[in-house]
């Protein structure tokens, strides 16, 4: 079935943690419309920019994009944005039955609040392996009171303004900023989430429940710093699937989301039904100053007004690394669902990602490159082979040698701005490991959310220090690793992805932390273009496609 969609994209005033500010929203929605289709339906989202000021594109979280790659939605890499004031229709085919999402993908437009939930089910004719008697979406993020472009402003500016932690946490869109600025340990400041009544707009977001039945909850985050770690208070969940994949079930109660992933879990409505319960954010991997984020577990008949007396629940401790590794660990393919990885890589590359001082101003790099956009987009660049339009040096496969991943980058080795481009062999195999280091901050390393647009990968493994290519690989599971869209690297790690290149198209590979992204910490993979069909002159016009698209 092909299912449809009209979309007014547009700025609008809206409070989601209590206090106004702008938000990038659809059709006077935020977050936006939820899309829901059957796995092979064909979806049509007409856009209409009505931004004054501003251009957009909408990238589809975990689509693979499979003949459209024109339709991944990433500015300057597979279209030219959609300027103020134009139409333009995204077309594509949803191939695999999950749960995912959409956003923003210019600027920091999520972070400024484009983004929703898209709902791929199965066909009437396949069954999931596991059974509920409903479901509901939990859309996770973070939350600032600057607008974007102060923040954008602030990252590009010497010296550097980072966008600090964020004011509130939100779950569905709604968060309590200073209402739940109180420790976690002491029961809610009376009168907190309970404003209600005053300004409905701001109320908690409900999860209601009937009492002894099971519910999937369709988490996703799309945190533009926060990685963040998801508690139904007195729940055990059950983790059923990784990114729309399904996984090795296990048991959780508590569980760390990067913003990137997705995961749908089985709980049971088994507790005291006489009361309601929190369901909770905490911040994980960077010191926190933001406090939880919470939503009510509303076990019915109870009024969802009724508030959980408890205080907000407490997640493993921020620094905490061992534990989110041994969790990402537990994180394995269902075995008869997922096909195992080839048992061989035609090309590995290793990507180092460091943070840099260029010329005074602080950036991420991948093999001492930091990524700048050209005004031609990439795809088209390629397609065309357009003189001048694109970087034609390829990126380094290797760091330098001997790079101290241990203490801040040398100044000796300072990067530069680039547009790296990986160009792979169609249907090779191919082995990325992102190899982690110390920032410019002495004895810092951060936790970098690493997803690629247009594929899934392997999760061959996770280590520690320097990748050392001549016994690390030995240890990958060949077994059956999760199969995925993003991962996580470790502070002072790294993490081996393994991926077959056989969609044609040019594919974003980055950090899904908005602001690292904003920085530099990308590059882009492209295989096949040349048996790519014309592309579509609504997705040119910019850079060196000026003409093409008539
Ligand atoms: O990109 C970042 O910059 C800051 C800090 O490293 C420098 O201010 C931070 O915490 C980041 O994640």
């Amino acid at each position: 079935a092909v299912v449809k969609y009209d979309w007014n994209v547009d700025y609008m005033f809206g409070a989601p943690d209590c206090v106004e500010k702008l938000i990038l929203a659809v059709n006077g929605q935020y977050p936006s419309p939820t899309i829901r289709a059957v796995e092979g339906d064909t979806v049509v989202v007409k856009i209409t920019n009505h931004i004054p000021t501003e251009s957009v594109v909408f990238h589809w979280h975990g689509m693979h994009q499979r003949g459209t790659p024109y339709f991944d939605g990433a500015a300057y890499v597979s279209q030219c944005p959609i300027n103020p004031g134009e139409i333009f229709t995204y077309k594509f085919k949803v191939d695999r039955a999950g749960t995912y999402f959409y956003h923003g993908h210019f600027g920091m437009q999520r972070s400024g609040g484009l983004y929703g939930s898209l709902i791929v089910d199965l066909p009437a004719s396949k069954k999931e392996p596991f059974a509920y008697d409903g479901e509901h979406s939990i859309l996770l993020n973070d939350w600032w009171h600057k607008s974007i472009y102060e923040q954008e402003l602030g990252l590009n500016s010497v010296p550097f303004r980072f966008v600090g932690e964020p004011q509130s946490l939100l779950i569905e869109g709604r968060g309590k900023y200073n209402c739940s600025l109180y420790p976690a340990t002491v029961p809610p400041t009376p009168g907190c989430l309970t404003c209600n009544a005053t300004s409905p707009k701001c109320a908690p977001h409900v999860i209601p429940v009937t009492p002894g039945k099971t519910y999937r909850l369709r988490i996703a985050s799309v945190a533009s710093l926060s990685s963040l770690n998801f508690i139904l208070e007195g729940h055990k969940m059950t983790v059923v699937q990784a990114d729309g994949r399904y996984i090795k079930p296990f048991d959780v109660y508590n569980l760390d989301v990067y913003s990137g992933q997705t995961y749908d879990v089985l709980f049971t409505a088994d507790q005291d039904a006489s009361k309601n319960y929190w369901a909770a954010i905490n911040v994980r991997g960077r010191n926190p100053k933001t406090p939880t984020g919470l939503a009510v577990l509303q076990y019915l008949p109870n009024e969802a007004t009724l508030l959980p007396t408890t205080p907000a629940p407490v997640s493993p401790i921020w620094n905490d690394t061992a534990t989110s590794i041994s969790l990402a660990k537990q994180i394995l393919a269902k075995v008869g669902y997922e096909a195992a990885p080839p048992k061989k890589s035609h090309r590995t590359i290793v990507i180092l990602g460091t943070q840099n001082n260029i010329n005074g101003n602080l950036k991420w790099a991948l093999n001492n490159i930091s990524y700048v956009h050209n005004p031609t987009p990439v795809i088209a660049a390629l397609k065309y082979n357009i003189k001048g339009a694109i970087d034609s040096t390829p990126p380094p496969d290797y760091p330098v040698q001997d790079y101290n991943i241990f203490v801040p980058p040398k100044p000796s080795l300072s990067a530069n701005y680039g547009s790296p481009l990986y160009v792979f062999k169609r249907g090779s195999v191919v082995d990325v490991i992102v190899q982690n280091s110390n920032t410019l901050t002495p004895n810092n390393s951060e936790i970098h959310p690493w997803h690629l647009h247009g594929h899934d990968f392997w999760v061959l493994g996770y280590g520690q220090g320097m990748y050392d290519s001549t016994k690390d690989a030995a240890s990958f599971n060949l077994i059956d690793p999760p199969v995925r869209n993003t991962a996580a690297v470790f502070p002072y790690g790294w993490v081996a992805l393994r991926f077959v290149a056989d969609n044609p198209g040019a594919w974003p590979f980055h950090c899904h932390i908005e602001p690292h992204f904003h920085m530099g910490m990308g590059t882009v993979f492209a295989e096949g273009i040349h048996n790519l069909p014309k592309l579509p002159s609504q997705t040119l016009g910019c850079g060196l496609t000026k003409g093409l698209h008539r």
